[in-house]
């Protein structure tokens, strides 16, 4: 449902990516990991077409939303939750009795529908960026670190959330990271990216346990805890 062949982006002062290329089927789930610089954002940014490729083609059945790494700079502060969801389901012409559904799905309490984001956790905001994204029932979502801003515990909430509202939905994953450790739990497959190209792809768990590149060997390494997947967390934020 997502295929990107062969993007190159050039700028004035260098090339950010050169020969990418990588796909996500329906209802699959993608890394994309890398060190600072790699190219991952760039990537992010021309999947949903917020940056144009300077060569290369981008096909995508279905639409695209985006979840942020900080939430509170994308959300909007003087919107409550409610009113932020109701906003984006008229938008895309979505029954407004959705709302509750939407809470429920990324498991915040109905009685949060009147919150404003500065009343919330890190981790609920996030809930409320993804309830957002879904809210337009999109095909695919493209998470930008999306929770390297949150404490490991919160992290953990959130990455099984993502694990839920993917079985629940069908939604796809594009989920671009630089911290390895947490793309075992989300994802089935990744591509590693070193400085604007594509190192090495593969099926998540032969990645991580049968690094080939370099690159990838010494990323898989500074993971600080190798082999960490983040347990089931009962309670929530
Ligand atoms: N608007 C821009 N103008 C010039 N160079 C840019 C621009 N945007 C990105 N770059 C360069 O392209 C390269 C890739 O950047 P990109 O942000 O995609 O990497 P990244 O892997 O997402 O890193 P980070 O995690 O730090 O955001 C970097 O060398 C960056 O300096």
């Amino acid at each position: 449902m997502l295929d990107v062949r062969d993007l190159r982006k050039d700028y004035r002062g260098g090339t950010a990516l050169d020969g990418v290329s990588f796909s996500v089927g329906a209802g699959g789930s993608l890394a994309v990991v890398g060190e600072s610089g790699s190219g991952k954002t760039t990537c992010a940014r021309i999947v949903t077409g917020l940056e144009k490729a300077t060569s290369g083609t981008v096909t995508l059945h279905g639409t695209v939303q985006m979840v942020f790494q900080d939430p509170y700079q994308s959300l909007d502060r003087r919107q409550t939750v409610r009113a932020c969801l109701a906003e984006v389901l008229a938008h895309h012409r979505k029954d407004r009795s959705r709302i509750g559904e939407l809470l429920d799905l990324v498991g915040l309490d109905q009685r949060l529908g009147d919150a404003l984001p500065r009343h919330l956790s890190g981790g609920q905001r996030q809930r409320v960026a993804i309830a957002r994204a879904l809210a337009a029932e999109p095909r695919l979502l493209v998470l930008d670190e999306a929770v390297a801003a949150l404490d490991v515990s919160i992290q953990a909430q959130i990455l099984n959330l993502l694990v839920d509202a993917r079985a629940a939905t069908g939604v796809a994953y594009l989920f671009i990271t630089h911290d390895l450790s947490v793309v075992r739990h989300v994802c089935e497959d990744v591509v590693v990216m070193s400085r604007g190209r594509v190192v090495e792809s593969g099926p998540v768990e032969k990645v991580l346990h049968e690094p080939e590149h370099d690159y990838t060997r010494r990323l898989v390494d500074s993971v600080p805890r190798p082999g960490w997947v983040p347990r089931r967390v009962v309670s929530r934020d």
